[in-house]
């Protein structure tokens, strides 16, 4: 392999991993799977690629890792860790596949799952205006915008309210604040009021930033000494959007700074806009003078979607993507897919990822095949024989109903997706079973008794804090004891 160059950037050494691993795979699966992603940060012994979503993610880390982690410690010549991130990028919600035969496509221009590069935005398409704090921030995702967002019963009043602030910022409601479950579209409706108002007047300073991101810009800016830069930059922009306000909690550092950060961006009439899994009063160990600016405004939740808004999620999704699924195959997907909106978005990728790796057209009866993980439990009768309770058989089930992959509860993967199942299906486990806390520890990837006790306790102080949460998991447990006719 060819000596790096003196000076790598994060852009420059991925491009050169995947022009190593490219000639060596088949070139739809590059296409698919690799190709939208992007090298985003490169420290001395770190490289994150950021990948269009949490499935290509996770399917990278999955199936290439290994051999996409040597090609980059080959060209750096010493050890480098890689981490795949699942980005908040403008690629295809579903992946580039190809299908024999073909999945059929309205007439037309050729349909977007074909083409493996993202789509290019529309000329005037808006953009994050400059500046921003850091190139590594994500910008808002082009495909947020509210004529791609399914108006149903769940989302109304939230949807509502967020075209209100997109019409007149700074003026209605003031903070903004949407919470509710993952995977519910709070992060989409925040980009869509970006992307609106950034249409209008592409001047405006737009800031999206997820909670994590401030603390650790936070963190940076004390260990280099540069808080006043930190401060200018979040004060100086007219629009703030902070995603998982949540994660504030018990960082008091954190709180004060953006309490600080809130004030002077209110009194200078500019919009904040915040998502939360629970509304202000309910994020323990939030400040109380944060608890009452965020509920300044208007507090307003996103539930699950129902089944005919499911319907039209999937419909939406499939004709802006062009693909066309029978509508016995959406039927399906959306009596199986309850619980979010990405959850749907994973299940028509994973049919799309197994009809192009089997080579067959799409039906009712190959979703059925390839959904069998995902499958809920309004369509049982499908389950696979019944198994007697176990641990596994326990991690299994909460896997399924989270829609997540059983391994990945088991890897020292910390992503939200998982930690929240891996918590539930550990609480289950001592619950339904009373296994030792080495034991369950054991099931999970060998994580010791207090990570046990921990994950433990958090699903308790959630169920109390979230009655969503609580009945979610009770109905969890109902299905693996049978309580409602469930899989043991
Ligand atoms: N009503 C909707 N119409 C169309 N797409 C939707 C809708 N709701 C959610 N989505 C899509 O579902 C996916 C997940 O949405 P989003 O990331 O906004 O969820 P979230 O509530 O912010 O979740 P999290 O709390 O995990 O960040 C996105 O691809 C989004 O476009």
């Amino acid at each position: 392999m060819p000596p790096p160059p003196m000076e790598f950037t994060a852009t420059d050494l991925w491009t050169r991993v995947l022009d190593a691993v490219r000639p060596g795979m088949p070139e739809q699966s590059f296409k698919a799977w690799l190709s939208a992603s992007r090298g985003v940060a490169l420290t001395d012994d770190e490289l994150q690629v950021e990948a269009p979503s949490q499935f290509h993610a996770e399917w990278i880390e999955d199936k290439y890792l290994p051999i996409l982690q040597q090609v980059a410690v080959d060209l750096m010549g010493r050890p480098v860790q890689l981490t795949i991130l699942a980005g908040a990028g403008g690629g295809p919600v579903f992946p580039a596949v190809e299908v024999a035969p073909p999945v059929r496509a309205p007439a037309g221009p050729p349909p977007r799952q074909t083409n493996p590069a993202p789509p290019a935005p529309p000329s005037g398409a808006p953009r994050p205006a400059a500046p921003r704090p850091d190139a590594a921030r994500p910008p808002l995702n082009d495909r947020y915008t509210f004529d791609r967002f399914v108006v149903g019963s769940n989302n109304q009043l939230a949807s509502a309210a967020c075209h209100a602030v997109a019409e007149q910022p700074a003026r209605m409601y003031n903070p903004l604040f949407l919470y509710g479950g993952v995977g519910l579209g709070k992060t989409h409706l925040m980009h869509a009021i970006g992307n609106h108002i950034l249409g209008g007047a592409p001047d405006t300073s737009v800031l999206y930033i997820t909670t994590e991101q401030f603390v650790n810009d936070l963190v940076t800016s004390i260990r280099q000494g540069k808080t006043p830069d930190f401060r200018q930059r979040y004060r100086e922009v007219d629009l703030l959007l902070v995603d998982d306000v949540h994660f504030m909690k018990e960082k008091e550092g954190t709180q004060e700074e953006f309490f600080h950060t809130f004030n002077a961006l209110y009194d200078a009439r500019k919009q904040i806009i915040l998502t939360s899994d629970r509304p202000p009063k309910e994020i323990r160990g939030l400040e109380d003078r944060l608890v009452s600016r965020f509920e300044w405004g208007l507090v307003v939740d996103i539930k699950p979607p129902d089944w005919e808004t499911r319907v039209a999620i999937l419909r939406k999704k499939a004709e802006d993507d062009g693909l066309t699924l029978d509508t016995d195959v959406i039927d399906f997907i959306a009596r199986s897919c309850t619980a979010s909106v990405r959850e749907l978005e994973g299940a028509v990728i994973k049919l799309l990822a197994y009809s192009s790796l089997t080579n067959q057209e799409i039906t009712e009866s190959l979703a059925r095949t390839a959904l069998s993980g995902m499958i809920r439990t309004d369509d049982r009768e499908s389950m696979p024989p019944t198994e007697a309770l176990t641990p596994e058989r326990i991690r299994e089930v909460v896997a399924k109903e989270w829609g997540v992959k059983p391994e990945g509860l088991a890897s020292k993967r910390r992503t939200k997706d998982l930690t929240v199942p891996r918590q539930v299906a550990m609480f289950l486990i001592k619950e339904i079973l009373d296994t030792p806390l080495v034991a369950i520890g054991e099931v999970f990837g060998g994580r010791d008794h207090s990570t046990v006790i921990h994950s433990i306790r958090k699903v308790e102080e959630n169920m109390v804090d979230d009655t969503a949460f609580a009945d979610r998991v009770r109905g969890a447990r109902d299905l693996l004891t049978g309580s409602d006719g469930g899989v043991r």
